[in-house]
């Protein structure tokens, strides 16, 4: 059988924030492939364990005594029976025996053998024959929060996603544009801007909130009038990472505001900036602020990461509480592509919207790309600058051209 699983490999890399991670190969009697376990700096407290208990070399460990004997024999294109065998290796939900990180490359690494087998790509081994719709690139322009070591604005990522371009080259260059004439207006404005860049490469300077989205506006208008192509402004406040069990800590502005007050300074920067996507505005127990929300901006897409880590129970209870209209897809969050693809069946059968997303620590793999079109995600979370990012943007290029003329763009509005 060509697709029996006959040999595994495992090593520690790096991402490129230098987190070590590790990457895992799956080899068939005919093909193989492998992957990198992506790493985050705003983990949700949701999310399953990164390592074991002992680190890198425990996983490493484990997964040679336990993950290695128990997969091979295996047929790989049953995906389903892979990582169900992981569950079981693992014993626990959150795999804090192997760790999440040996689970998704492991994982991730059986769907790339599979299409290496067969002669397919890996989007078409995770969404069928009739996959062929395109992503947009949702791209980070400006940082603040965790990411930029607290140095940047309070929220974490000022987002641009450029629904109006016809297709995947248009929308990537417009990202970019955008993010060059981010960078000129804060070098004219900003005389301690040394054009820093943080683990996203998105900008990070010494500005407030206000200001970050005052200068990514006039950066959308002047591109968009140049480009001919619309682009909606997004936020990821990452709230989780503000909140210190009573306040929202504004750590730029030297305050701390109520859970009230930090509600409505959401939603005046909604209306203000006429934001279309926002991501983590609220700590990832409040589902009931999430609901308010959603309920005032249904035309907006209200998005849960820290929320939801990608889990099909906090999804359920979400849907429940109708707390969002949209949900972040980590794999890594939850640790297999299966467990991934519950969440992303559950959303779309509940009327949400999925967003594919990459980590903060992430690497030179392009595997993302695949990932979103496999899942039919009519966004992709990929940052814009920095080859961890352009990696991504590229194999959505190549998909594009593999598709060889039937690839659309999705629908967003
Ligand atoms: O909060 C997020 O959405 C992610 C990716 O942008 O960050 P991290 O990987 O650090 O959790
Ligand atoms: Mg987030």
């Amino acid at each position: 059988m060509g697709t029996r699983i006959s040999r595994l490999g495992i090593r520690k890399v790096f991402t490129g924030r230098g987190d070590l991670t590790v990457e895992v190969e799956v080899h068939l009697d005919d093909g193989w492939g492998r992957a990198i376990a992506p790493a985050g700096a705003s983990r949700g407290k949701h999310e399953v364990k990164y390592f074991p208990d002992e680190g890198v070399d425990a996983a490493i460990d484990v997964f040679k005594r336990w993950v290695e004997p128990g997969l091979i024999g295996m047929d790989a294109v049953n995906q389903v029976a892979v990582d169900k065998k992981l569950e079981e290796i693992d014993g626990t939900w959150d795999f804090s025996k192997i760790g999440g990180a040996v689970a998704v490359a492991t994982s991730m690494a059986n769907v790339v053998a599979v299409a290496d087998s067969k002669g397919l790509w890996p989007y078409q081994v995770i969404g069928g024959s009739l996959a062929n719709v395109i992503p947009y690139p949702l791209g980070n322009t400006i940082g603040g929060g965790k990411h930029s070591r607290g140095l940047g604005p309070d929220y974490q990522e000022f987002l641009i996603l450029p629904y109006g371009a016809p297709d995947i080259y248009t929308a990537v260059y417009t990202n970019m544009e955008v993010h060059r004439e981010v960078g000129r207006i804060l070098a004219k404005e900003d005389p301690t801007f040394a054009g820093g860049r943080n683990d996203e490469g998105a900008w990070t300077a010494k500005i407030s909130t206000d200001k970050a989205l005052e200068v990514l506006s006039s950066a959308v208008k002047e591109v968009s009038r140049r480009l001919g192509v619309e682009i909606g402004l997004g936020i990821d406040a990452a709230s989780s990472s503000m909140w210190n069990g009573k306040a929202y800590v504004y750590t730029n502005e030297g305050r701390e505001l109520t859970p009230r007050e930090h509600f409505e300074r959401i939603k005046s920067i909604i209306e203000k900036y006429d934001l279309i996507y926002i991501e983590d505005p609220f700590h990832e127990e409040d589902f009931q602020s999430f609901a308010e929300l959603t309920a005032l901006f249904k035309d907006r897409l209200i998005v849960g990461d820290d929320l939801f880590t990608t889990n099909p129970d906090r999804l359920a209870i979400g849907i429940r509480e109708k707390a969002t209209n949209a949900v972040l897809i980590k794999v890594d969050q939850i640790g297999t592509v299966t467990r991934a693809h519950e969440t992303v069946r559950l959303a779309l059968n509940n009327g949400y919207r999925i967003v594919v997303s990459h980590r903060s620590g992430d690497t030179e793999s392009g595997l993302l790309a695949h990932i979103a079109v496999g899942f039919k995600a009519p966004i992709i979370k990929t940052g814009i600058m920095g080859s961890e990012r352009v990696a991504k943007a590229n194999e959505l290029l190549r998909i594009w051209d593999h598709l060889s003329g039937v690839a659309r763009m999705a629908k967003i509005k």
